[in-house]
């Protein structure tokens, strides 16, 4: 269950007026998701969907909206926001933040194949090259000062092994994140958040990508390794598998090349995004928010990714 806040038909008759989108028709809660309220909406005009945010407030929003109405405009497949009477991307609903998006078509393609690893690569590659101009900054609110902040919060539930594991990668990544090859990575708006629960597929169609609640401006390069560390993997061990990271790679070198900087710094940024999930995980496992109603993600699925990728060298980023 995800509908934290119900809201039925007739309360929207009112609220729907500010929208061009004639008379809300048919409203449905949409289960899956732990952290908004969200529903399918069908209207006059079409298929939307409805989120009510539940954890993020007014001021925090105006980020992550925008950016989906920029992406939109430049033909990524995301969400597009309808904007009210007054040209209000994000509305009060019942109290609390509200917004109305396009619907996409499709379903999530849980076992991804090199085809739909492609189709990701290549549009991850896209969503970076238009989001240059985006002029809203944020930085990414899950990035290295947020890690140095939560380790010494989940540090008294680990194990002796996985508190060494844990500070030792800290120590390592903010160390990285001083030198020249990091400062020289190319950045900008990134998802953050891009595993495949959040992408569409219409057979090997990759139809539009969602949920771009951890959006913030980050390296590119960290935006591929979380997609990678999802998308192109052995569930069982967490190692890379060679033809899906391969497809996923080359889709994305094909729309814009990686740089020097970038080929150096690829193993660094493979334990960085295996540390950022481990570390959230772990933090939602033991530190629950009150608020929080679903079972959290296992954190030892990115312990093993991290130690696999401490282990062994991954494949050279394509030339
Ligand atoms: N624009 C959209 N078009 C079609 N379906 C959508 C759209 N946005 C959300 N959904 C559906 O709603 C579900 C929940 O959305 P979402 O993942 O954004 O919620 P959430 O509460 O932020 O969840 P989480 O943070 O766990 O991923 C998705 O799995 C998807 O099926
Ligand atoms: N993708 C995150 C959940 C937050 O969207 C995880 O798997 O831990």
């Amino acid at each position: 269950m995800a509908v934290f806040t119900t809201v039925t038909l007739d309360d929207l008759t009112q609220w729907i007026r500010q929208f061009p989108l004639g008379q809300a028709r048919a409203l449905k809660g949409i289960a899956s998701g732990i952290e908004n309220t969200n529903y399918f909406l069908t209207t006059e005009r079409g298929e939307y969907v409805l989120t009510i945010f539940e954890n993020l407030d007014f001021a925090q929003l105006p980020f992550y909206v925008q950016l989906m109405a920029h992406l939109a405009r430049r033909g990524i497949p995301v969400p597009d926001p309808v904007a009210n009477d007054q040209g209000e991307l994000v509305v009060p609903l019942q109290g609390k933040p509200a917004v109305i998006v396009s619907k996409l078509e499709g379903a999530s393609q849980m076992d991804p194949q090199p085809v739909h690893c492609a189709e990701g690569g290549r549009m991850l590659a896209r969503m970076h090259l238009a989001g240059r101009d985006f002029p809203l900054r944020q930085p990414n609110l899950r990035g290295l000062d947020w890690w140095l902040e939560t380790a010494p919060k989940v540090m008294p539930f680990l194990s002796a092994a996985n508190e060494a594991l844990l500070a030792t990668e800290i120590a390592y990544q903010k160390a990285f994140a001083d030198t020249p090859t990091y400062r020289g990575l190319p950045r900008g708006p990134v998802h953050a958040d891009l595993f495949r629960n959040n992408v569409m597929f219409v057979g090997d169609k990759l139809t539009g990508c969602f949920d771009f609640y951890f959006a913030g401006c980050d390296t590119w390069l960290f935006d591929v390794a979380v997609t990678v560390n999802d998308w192109c993997i052995d569930q069982a061990t967490g190692a890379l598998d060679a033809a899906r990271t391969e497809a996923m790679l080359a889709a994305y070198q094909a729309e814009r090349p990686f740089t020097p900087e970038e080929r150096e710094a690829w193993q660094p940024m493979l334990r960085a995004a295996a540390l950022r999930f481990w570390l959230s995980r772990l933090y939602d496992f033991h530190l629950p928010r009150e608020a929080e109603m679903l079972t959290p993600h296992d954190p030892t699925h990115f312990e093993r990714i991290l130690r696999d990728r401490l282990a062994l060298q991954a494949p050279e980023l394509p030339a």
